[in-house]
């Protein structure tokens, strides 16, 4: 590949950066890029991944390591990264979650932790710990010595597992507790680490561990450190307390430049032990320099003026943005409408979806319904109506067994295995084509100028699809036959063999995760099918309405939102005044491109404590309208 001037180097697939972004880009150190909703901080990461790496900045075999906090946050920035630089370059960006990464170092160094810390086997759980529990703290109280009693007292159940937990670093060797919190810190690792038990560990103690194994062995550091010379961490203001201490151990020293990017004001997991200081940390920890961004490049003027509105009630200096996308859409960008009853409220939705979509030519994708918790009961309430009206709705943050569907759906080895059901249900899926030939020479190991191994793994993998597609037309969708035919692709693409390629899968519960996961999505989507291609379209949610959590839309962006159920009910954790809730309703609203419409239901609640919410909305000029 011919060498780029790093000053001649444009960006790829956008037009160009705003002049903030290309100083950020090509700053030499590590740096806080903050900015508002739309300002294309995600696309800024991987433009920078493709100048580090085109311009030989980060060169072979060095890497950029990308930390993202959610599952498709991480594959999303990969994906734009691959899409802007050829494999060889791409190959040497690594995008993963804070929580995959720290697991991925435990399995892999396991013996190298400490062995009074040790796991038998890392298995992780998807539920908090008992130690978040009253309970668990009053019991540490009652058999804690009498001077440490009041300062357990002190602690927040709700909090304690991400603040007091995951702000602590581990003894490299057993040590008394000295004080309170090491007590009742040494109380809960007991709950986690249960000899003679199989380990459940939470996301927060593998973090720890993680950190404890870099520090109790250097040369794995050094490893680490010589590895990723370029370190980004994305949603930065989210980052906990034990998340910037692992960075710290893990990357602090000056060798490694460390880029993060964020929004104070979209700071939505304090209650997760988000600190409030991570930039600030950044700066002072990493010589950080600080690039505020300006431009919003997703939401028209008219929504980012009332944006605006918002961001100013979450920080009364905050600049205003730059709109630079057009307006689509005649009349209000955006609503409130007031409804009495549950049922009216759904039909009255169902029918203006199906309405715009018919008049504004756009697909159920274009639009997402969000919530703020509770997806599955909202889910639930609105299904019928909207099957009246013949639209479905896709619950994004429904769970399936550890994981979620998002997480699901953005998962590798899910995308691999329903390209090759989808070319088991039609000839003509060239993508599906594309993706599988190409897994499918990786997982037969096949080299890239091997072309006689090549034409073999294809003429097999041709095969293969040929009988399963004639078994696939002889067979309708079921449960059991779709039990069948998952058998029969993972035989073919051969567990042992993915997850001896793909590290993710290599190590750690992360593979028995995802195929329980697609098993059960894959069984409840062929159940009543009227073909494959209807099943494959249910797994994928093709023309099906996105749902999901507020926390879960955070990234994503669509035309149009509809936030479903803004009331006390909803929102029972929300104290007037509360930065928290405020920075969640300025995520729903800047995830619309267009247009974003608030419903309120009198039969969901009353609007006590959210006032604050509608108050914003009126005074940006939000009409409030009865349906
Ligand atoms: N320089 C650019 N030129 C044109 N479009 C851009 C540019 N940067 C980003 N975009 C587009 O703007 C939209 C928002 O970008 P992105 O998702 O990266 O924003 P973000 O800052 O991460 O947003 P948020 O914090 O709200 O999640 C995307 O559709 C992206 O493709």
């Amino acid at each position: 590949m011919p060498l780029v001037r790093p000053d001649d180097w444009r960006p790829r697939g956008i037009d160009d950066l705003e002049p903030a972004a290309w100083n950020a880009l090509r700053h030499g150190g590590s740096a806080c890029v903050v900015a508002g909703p739309g300002a294309g901080k995600t696309e800024f990461l991987a433009q920078r991944a493709v100048y580090l790496l085109e311009n030989r900045i980060c060169h072979a075999p060095h890497r950029v390591l990308a930390i993202s906090f959610k599952t498709d946050a991480a594959s999303n920035l990969a994906a734009r990264v691959r899409q802007r630089c050829p494999p060889e370059l791409a190959n040497r960006f690594v995008s993963l979650t804070f929580d995959s990464f720290c697991k991925s170092l435990v399995d892999r160094f396991l013996n190298a932790v400490p062995a009074d810390c040790r796991p038998p086997d890392p298995m992780t759980s998807p539920f908090p710990s008992g130690g978040r529990s009253i309970s668990f703290l009053t019991l540490a109280r009652l058999n804690a010595p009498q001077e440490w009693q009041a300062d357990i007292a002190a602690f927040s159940a709700t909090d304690f597992e991400a603040r007091v937990v995951g702000g602590y670093r581990l003894p490299l060797a057993p040590q008394a507790p000295q004080s309170a919190a090491e007590f009742t810190i040494a109380r809960w690792w007991a709950t986690q680490l249960r000899p003679g038990h199989p380990s459940s560990l939470t996301f927060v103690s593998i973090n720890r561990l993680a950190e404890l194994l870099l520090r109790a062995n250097p040369h794995i550091r050094n490893a680490l450190v010589a590895t990723y010379p370029f370190v980004f961490v994305d949603e930065f203001q989210d980052t906990t307390f034990a998340q910037y201490d692992f960075l710290l151990s893990a990357f602090s020293g000056g060798q490694t430049i460390v880029t993060g990017v964020g929004d104070d004001k979209q700071r939505i997991m304090i209650f997760a032990g988000a600190r409030r200081d991570a930039f600030q940390r950044l700066e002072a920890d990493f010589g950080a320099a600080r690039f505020p961004l300006l431009f919003n490049f997703r939401s028209s003027p008219d929504l980012v003026a009332i944006q605006h509105v918002v961001a100013r009630a979450l920080d009364p200096n905050a600049a205003q943005t730059v709109a630079r996308a057009a307006r689509q859409v005649d009349g209000d960008v955006a609503q409130v409408w007031r409804s009495q009853t549950k049922a009216a409220e759904a039909a009255h939705l169902a029918q203006w979806l199906a309405n715009d979509m018919g008049t504004r030519g756009r697909s159920p994708r274009d639009y997402a319904l969000l919530v703020k918790q509770k997806s599955d009961d909202y889910e639930h309430e609105l299904a019928s109506p909207f099957a009246a009206h013949g639209l479905r709705i896709r619950n994004e943050s429904h769970a399936l067994g550890k994981t979620s569907l998002q997480d699901l759906l953005s998962d590798d080895l899910c995308r691999l295995a329903i390209a090759m059901f989808r070319l088991g249900a039609t000839r003509r899926a060239p993508a599906a084509w594309q993706l599988v030939s190409s897994k499918v020479l990786a997982l037969r190991a096949v080299v890239a100028d091997d072309d006689i191994g090549a034409a073999k793994v294809e003429a097999d993998l041709t095969a293969f699809l040929a009988a399963l597609r004639a078994d696939m037309a002889a067979t309708a969708p079921s449960r059991n036959s779709a039990a069948d035919f998952a058998t029969r692709v993972f035989e073919y693409l051969d567990l042992a063999a993915i997850a001896r390629t793909y590290t993710e899968y290599g190590v750690g519960d992360l593979l028995q995760i995802i195929l329980e996961a697609f098993c059960l999505h894959f069984f409840a989507s062929a159940d009543g099918a009227a073909d494959w291609t209807a099943c494959l379209d249910a797994f994928e949610g093709v023309n099906q309405i996105p749902m999901m959590t507020v926390h879960k839309s955070k990234g994503l962006e669509y035309d149009t939102i509809v936030f479903v159920g803004l009331d006390d009910q909803a929102w029972w954790a929300h104290v007037p005044g509360d930065p928290e809730g405020v920075a969640a309703f300025f995520v729903a609203l800047s995830r619309a491109k267009q247009r974003a419409i608030f419903a309120f239901c009198q039969e969901r609640g009353a609007r006590n404590n959210v006032a604050e919410l509608y108050q914003l909305l009126t005074d940006a000029g939000v009409p409030e309208i009865a349906i």
